[in-house]
């Protein structure tokens, strides 16, 4: 029920006028309080300075949260039955008193803005939505809950519409932006959801599961501080451009412990974005793999047949079978992974060894110390330790991926079939070359579980580190002379943060390095894509299975992805996962999605489109030209949205070709994921790549070709079309696919 007289829109301008005062005092404090304590100098003991460097970072983290919440600082009011007023913002703010001015959203207080309907008030007998430009009320919007008529089905579950309308109806900037101005109540009971367990979303396109597990880690860190501060929240997205497009959203809520990553990224030091066949990446996202990488890892422990000569200079070792299949055992019975198991079958080989060239140099039984130096000195001879290297390896999860991709006969050891071979066999990395994939990443991740650590790796890493110490030092001296920043930071501390020291880092950057890592709870965006193996490392990075997942069974477009939420949960929580839903579709029109669900048909009979909440009165239309490549830019340059972006999706073996055509004629278009691709007026990008994304304006090529390119064309469709928040078109050079006849034909 609009309710904007002028004399309300006063009154509720004094009130925000009062809450941006108090903001920027708290901001001018809060600097002041920085300053001081940078002032203070690089003096005093190491426990001074430390503890220096963690007041400025907490002021700093607070001045940052301060100025995050300039847009939008307070946009809704309640009005309880007992007369009490509550303004709910981005931040909760109390004056000097602690007499509390606005209420956090995150606030248990403030649940009621989101889930108060007429049929349970919750206590609330008005809520007013504030629409706000710049420090500007420019609208209030009211719900009033006391109402007895106010019956209306629709206001049960759909609050604020005005409000919700008006956000929805904007621009696309490139960036998901929050909503916590227009939560909807089934969202908010998502995002306040207990904590512990798997909660799963499953929600058709557009129905805010991203939106709404971004602000269920906000509200988790604000309500769970002390639980996840320490360990850290981890996001889980579909590609690196979705992560651009989601990272504003947190920082913007306030939260900084969190780690938004992808799959491909999971494994540290490795960045899998290499394209590979979908059969190829089936394959290896199988949970078959464990098995396969399990049998290369013991293929690397092999017993060789006849027996092995070590010639040194004064004599001649051999060791035969029946003494390496002793070595070998009690490597595997000390359960040890492979790496330190070494240890066990190069101490059982050396002390053969030694006991022989004891009696080849008559010296016959030895005393201890005598024997340990003879030992050492053999294992110092470079023939003794080729010898066992090529015997028991050390090995790196890369290099063991590496020598098995680029061998047939051990993968086929390994257990894999001549075809599957055939797939995955790969020609070794070339200096700088990106060869790593997304469903690599897992599987580096086993191979790292079984393998472990390596000593003199580690041994060789804290040597280099030092050398490194020492020249970063030299650095810091001399970037602080020329900054003219000696004063106020020592060259110590300028190193050590260069260095990424752990002390320094937030809890996310502390994760994101290491493999081992358990965090407090880890939200999976888009969670129907991942494979068996993905599901493994995931599990392995949260023991405690506190974790969100969302998804939709009806857009997995991996051909490993997920057909069921309970064949991918159960192995791991069965009977310990639960399930809810979101129906409501707040990106797609209805004349969209009108399209999209004659093509959800395709993916399977019986599934449901979410319904719209708004109709545009646009059409989607089609237009079949002769041939894409000189066909699609003028049609293009048409439908480009000023001041707004539009995709361009097209077929995976297209995407050169028609990229190159669209930066050729279209001004300002971007071909591919790169980093501008959120930015441009215009981008042409695959479905995968457009996965979890939207924009104004979606043209989607040759739909028939992207229906068969993958053995999931249905849903990769029904994933293309679902991008757009106002005008979908269909260019085409072949027959237009069925489930696509209800497009109208454009004339031009
Ligand atoms: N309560 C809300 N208020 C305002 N906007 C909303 C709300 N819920 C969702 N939206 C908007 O709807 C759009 C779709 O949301 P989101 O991308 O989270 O959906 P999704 O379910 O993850 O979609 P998909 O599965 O298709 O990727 C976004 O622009 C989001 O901001």
């Amino acid at each position: 029920m609009p309710y904007s007289s002028a004399g309300e829109l006063a009154r509720e301008q004094k009130y925000v006028a009062t809450l941006y005062e108090r903001l920027d005092v708290l901001r001018v404090r809060t600097r002041g309080h920085l300053d001081e304590v940078l002032a203070q100098g690089a003096t005093g003991t190491h426990q001074n300075r430390s503890e220096r460097d963690s007041f400025a970072d907490m002021y700093a983290q607070r001045l940052a949260r301060l100025w995050a919440v300039e847009h939008g600082l307070c946009f809704g009011r309640l009005d309880n039955a007992d007369g009490g007023r509550l303004y709910i913002g981005r931040i909760g703010l109390a004056d000097d008193d602690q007499e509390r001015m606005l209420i956090d959203w995150r606030a248990p207080v403030a649940q009621p803005f989101y889930r108060a309907t007429p049929a349970a008030p919750m206590g609330v007998t008005r809520r007013r939505h504030l629409q706000t430009r710049g420090r500007t009320v420019t609208n209030v919007d009211d719900d009033l809950l006391d109402l007895d008529g106010l019956t209306d089905a629709d206001r049960a579950s759909l609050n604020g519409e005005a409000a919700l309308l008006a956000a929805l109806g904007e621009k696309r900037t490139g960036r998901m932006r929050d909503i916590v101005a227009t939560i909807q109540s089934e969202q908010d009971a998502i995002i306040r959801g207990d904590l512990n367990g798997v909660l799963v979303v499953q929600g058709g396109p557009g129905t805010g599961k991203t939106v709404v597990a971004l602000h269920r880690a906000a509200y988790l860190l604000y309500t769970y501080r002390e639980r996840l501060e320490r360990r850290g929240v981890l996001i889980l997205g579909p590609n690196l451009t979705f992560l651009r497009y989601i990272e504003h959203v947190l920082p913007s809520l306030g939260e900084t412990d969190v780690l938004l990553s992808t799959v491909g990224e999971l494994y540290p030091g490795v960045t899998g974005t290499r394209w590979e066949p979908p059969e190829a990446a089936a394959i290896k996202g199988g949970i078959r793999m464990a098995d396969v990488i399990g049998k290369a890892v013991r293929d690397r422990q092999r017993v060789p047949s006849a027996p092995v000569e070590i010639r040194l200079d004064k004599f001649t070792l051999k060791l035969d079978r029946q003494t390496f299949e002793a070595a070998r055992s009690r490597a595997v019975r000390s359960r040890r992974p492979h790496n330190e198991a070494r240890a066990v079958f190069v101490r059982h080989l050396l002390n053969t060894l030694t006991r022989q060239a004891a009696r080849q140099l008559g010296r016959g039984m030895l005393a201890d110390d005598d024997f340990a130096d003879l030992r050492e000195d053999l294992r110092t001879e470079t023939p003794v330790r080729t010898a066992l290297n090529r015997l028991w390896p050390y090995l790196t999860p890369q290099q063991l991926l590496i020598g098995l991709y680029t061998s047939k006969e051990r993968m086929a050891d390994a257990g894999l079939a001549p075809a599957e071979c055939d797939l995955l066999l790969r020609e070794p990395p070339r200096p700088g070359e990106n060869w790593w994939s997304e469903a690599d990443a897992p599987l580096l991740d086993e191979a790292a579980e079984l393998l472990g650590e390596i000593d003199e790796g580690v041994l060789r890493a804290a040597r280099r580190a030092e050398e490194e110490r020492e020249e970063q030092l030299a650095y810091a001296r001399e970037v602080l002379e020329l900054t003219g920043m000696a004063d106020i930071m020592d060259a110590e501390r300028f190193a050590a943060r260069q260095r990424a020291d752990d002390v320094y880092l937030t809890t996310a950057e502390r994760a994101a390095k290491d493999r081992t890592w358990a965090f407090g709870h880890v939200i999976v965006d888009e969670a129907q894509e991942l494979s068996p193996m993905a599901w493994r490392t995931v599990m392995r990075r949260c023991p405690t299975r506190s974790m969100t997942v969302v998804g939709d069974i009806a857009q997995t477009g991996s051909a490993a992805g997920a057909a069921s939420w309970g064949r991918v949960l159960d192995p791991y929580v069965k009977g310990r996962w639960r399930e809810a839903g979101l129906s409501v579709n707040y990106r797609t029109p209805a004349e969209i999605m009108v399209v999209a669900a004659d093509v959800l048909g395709l993916v399977g009979p019986g599934l449901k489109a979410p319904d719209s909440v708004r109709e545009t009165g646009e059409r989607p239309w089609s237009a079949r030209v002769a041939d894409p490549v000189t066909g699609l830019a003028p049609l293009v340059r048409r439908e480009i949205v000023p001041d707004g972006r539009l995709a361009v999706i097209v077929p995976h073996t297209r995407e050169a070709e028609l990229g190159a055509a669209l930066v050729a004629g279209v001004p300002d278009a971007v071909a591919g994921p790169g980093p501008g691709a959120l930015d441009a007026p215009v981008c042409v990008l695959t479905v995968a790549e457009a996965k979890g994304l939207e924009f104004d304006s979606v043209i989607v090529v040759e739909p028939g070709e992207i229906l068969r390119e993958s053995p999931r064309g249905p849903s990769d469709l029904y994933v293309a079309l679902t991008r757009a928040t106002r005008r979908l078109g269909v260019i085409h050079s072949e027959p237009l696919p069925h489930a696509l006849e209800s497009l109208v034909l454009r004339a031009d």
